[in-house]
């Protein structure tokens, strides 16, 4: 135990044993759940396998250490501070999309108050959508459509050609048809409009993806597993529809079933709306509440405003 000790002095300087007082404990706590997620995150992905490789790493310097290994110590101590700098390099994908699905939670919605109407797809919007895959699927016309949602496309949309137009399905059509300008890449809507065509997307790396699908599928998988968008892909080789959504791929779709998720889509932004309005309805009512008895003022007529305007918050 002496050894481990001072084997931790030597090497973390920073390590010392203190008599824990409360602040200390709410502290091993928060801790205790930060890493607790980050491990949980690091399962998640390919970087697990590099946690339990340098934990391996760690373990083998504490041997080391204890066998007085000096030249090995040595060699490790070089290797974890440029190894540090690797890992960033390298997993400069995960980390990312582990930082963008931090901010995809609820609790930053909550604090901004984001207006999900403006994100809405209108019924016109889908019609129009759902009329271009059934056309293109049925001429066999290979498509990809990224409707964005949050996680905000920028980066992706500036790698095509900027379009700026209201979803109409001949608009669609003509983007998607041979040997014109705009049919290679993807389109990507914002806010009910077409924002910019032949858009290059990141290719997943998933290796669960069917092999017979190439890079159109793996495109609109990709784009869905570093944002919430959802995607619609035509396959050019057989006509099927498919949709791209949360890293998973749902295949040969029937309109029915694109309608479906595409409403889906709606329903969710307004589900965490009216959530959200609920929250604040009852939050404003108790504000009322408490002003009414304190100012003892109670009529008929002001709790029926009351009423009045929470159903209206409503
Ligand atoms: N990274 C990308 N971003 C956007 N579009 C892409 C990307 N990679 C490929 N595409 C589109 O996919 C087309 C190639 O599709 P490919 O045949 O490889 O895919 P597929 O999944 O087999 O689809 P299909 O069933 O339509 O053949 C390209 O011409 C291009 O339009």
């Amino acid at each position: 135990m002496d050894k481990i000790l001072a084997f931790m002095r030597t090497y973390f300087d920073w390590f010392y044993i203190t008599t824990p007082d409360i602040s200390d404990i709410i502290e091993i706590l928060i801790l205790s759940y930060v890493i607790y997620k980050i491990l949980m995150w690091f399962k998640s992905n390919r970087a697990w396998t590099l946690l339990k490789g340098i934990v391996l790493i760690l373990l083998f310097t504490i041997l080391a250490s204890l066998f007085q290994f000096n030249t090995i110590l040595y060699i490790l101590k070089n290797v974890f501070s440029i190894g540090i700098l690797a890992v960033i390099i390298l997993f400069q994908p995960e980390f990312r999309r582990g930082l963008e699905t931090l901010g995809r939670k609820k609790f930053f919605d909550y604090i901004m108050h984001e207006d999900a109407d403006e994100r809405k797809l209108s019924d016109k919007t889908i019609y129009e959508l759902i009329k271009t895959v059934t056309v293109l699927s049925a001429n066999r016309t290979g498509a990809l459509i990224v409707i964005e949602d949050k996680v905000a496309l920028g980066e992706y949309i500036d790698t095509g050609i900027p379009v700026d137009a209201v979803v109409t399905n001949q608009l669609l059509l003509n983007i998607f048809e041979h040997n014109t300008p705009l049919h290679d890449g993807a389109v990507i809507l914002r806010n009910n409009r077409v924002v910019a065509a032949t858009c290059y997307l990141p290719l997943s790396a998933n290796l669960s993806i069917n092999k017979e699908l190439g890079t159109r599928h793996r495109a609109g998988v990709g784009i869905s597993e570093v944002s919430d968008s959802v995607t619609l892909i035509v396959s050019e080789e057989t006509g099927s529809i498919s949709i791209a959504k949360g890293g998973e791929l749902y295949r040969n779709l029937d309109t029915e079933s694109v309608r479906n998720h595409l409403e889906l889509l709606n329903q969710e932004d307004g589900k965490k709306k009216d959530e959200r309005r609920q929250k604040d309805g009852k939050r404003k009512k108790k504000n009322t509440e408490k002003k009414t008895s304190s100012g003892n003022v109670k009529s008929g007529k002001s709790s029926d405003n009351r009423k009045e305007a929470d159903s209206n918050e409503r």
